[in-house]
């Protein structure tokens, strides 16, 4: 699984993961990344949860009956998979799997326990954000003006903020979404950085080599 860096030297696709309670930003700085990171897809999970408005099948998820999913899940095809709020998610083996040796980095909105489950995996491939809101109001504010989710189930989400919080320390990058643009620029930082990490540059060795090469003429 080799990716090609945009200096030319090779390098091994990493696996980004951003995690955060519900409403925090996950998915609008996911769009951002997807939207201005070439190099980067978005890992489409496979969900039993109901549509929202707006959202688009294969696009935002690929929704899916319990029975389906079951079916997936047992038949290796998923890499990770949890069970939040009472529905299931899990992430589709073979497109993260295509797009890794493709030479993309792929990146993924999961929870803290498929970000576990990828970790025990493929732990030196995996760079995890978790994003924080500002306080519990804004959290609450933008669960309500993303007007999506019936009162109960905001509701709910709000009272599994606290359990996904819990999990912040274990992820590599902290970072508060109070400004969009600001947390963006932090999120494009991490990613900018991790690609550039020599362990992962796997064809440094022999560009180097070709530099001192060159020099000894
Ligand atoms: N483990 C795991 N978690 C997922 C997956 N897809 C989504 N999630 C998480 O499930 C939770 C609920 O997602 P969703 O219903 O879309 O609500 P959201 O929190 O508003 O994005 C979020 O924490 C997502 O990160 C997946 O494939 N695997
Ligand atoms: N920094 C921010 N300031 C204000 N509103 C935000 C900010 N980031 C995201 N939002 C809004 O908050 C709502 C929840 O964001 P979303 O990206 O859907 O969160 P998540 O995917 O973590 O559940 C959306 O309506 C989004 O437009």
């Amino acid at each position: 699984m080799t990716a090609q860096g945009f200096d030319g030297v090779e390098r091994r696709g990493l696996m980004f993961v951003l995690s955060s309670p519900s409403g925090a930003g996950k998915t609008t700085l996911s769009r951002m990344l997807i939207d201005r990171m070439p190099g980067l897809k978005m890992s489409v999970s496979a969900t039993t949860r109901p549509m929202r408005p707006g959202e688009v099948d294969g696009r935002d998820y690929f929704f899916v009956d319990k029975v389906k999913f079951e079916a997936m899940a047992k038949q290796g095809e998923l890499l990770e998979w949890a069970t939040v709020f009472d529905n299931r998610y899990g992430t589709p083996r073979a497109p993260v799997e295509a797009a890794l040796s493709a030479g993309q980095d792929v990146l993924f909105d999961i929870d803290w326990q498929g970000t576990q489950q990828l970790r025990e995996k493929a732990r030196a491939d995996v760079v995890s954000v978790f994003i924080l809101p500002p306080s519990a109001a804004d959290l609450e504010k933008r669960l309500h003006t993303r007007a999506q989710d019936s009162e109960e189930v905001i509701r709910g989400r709000m009272n599994r903020a606290t359990h996904e919080l819990s999990h912040w320390a274990e992820y590599d990058y902290i970072v508060v979404n109070q400004n969009v643009d600001d947390a963006f620029a932090e999120v494009q930082s991490i990613l900018k950085a991790e690609r550039l990490k020599r362990e992962r540059r796997i064809g440094l060795t022999e560009f180097v080599r070709g530099l001192q090469r060159q020099l000894e003429k």
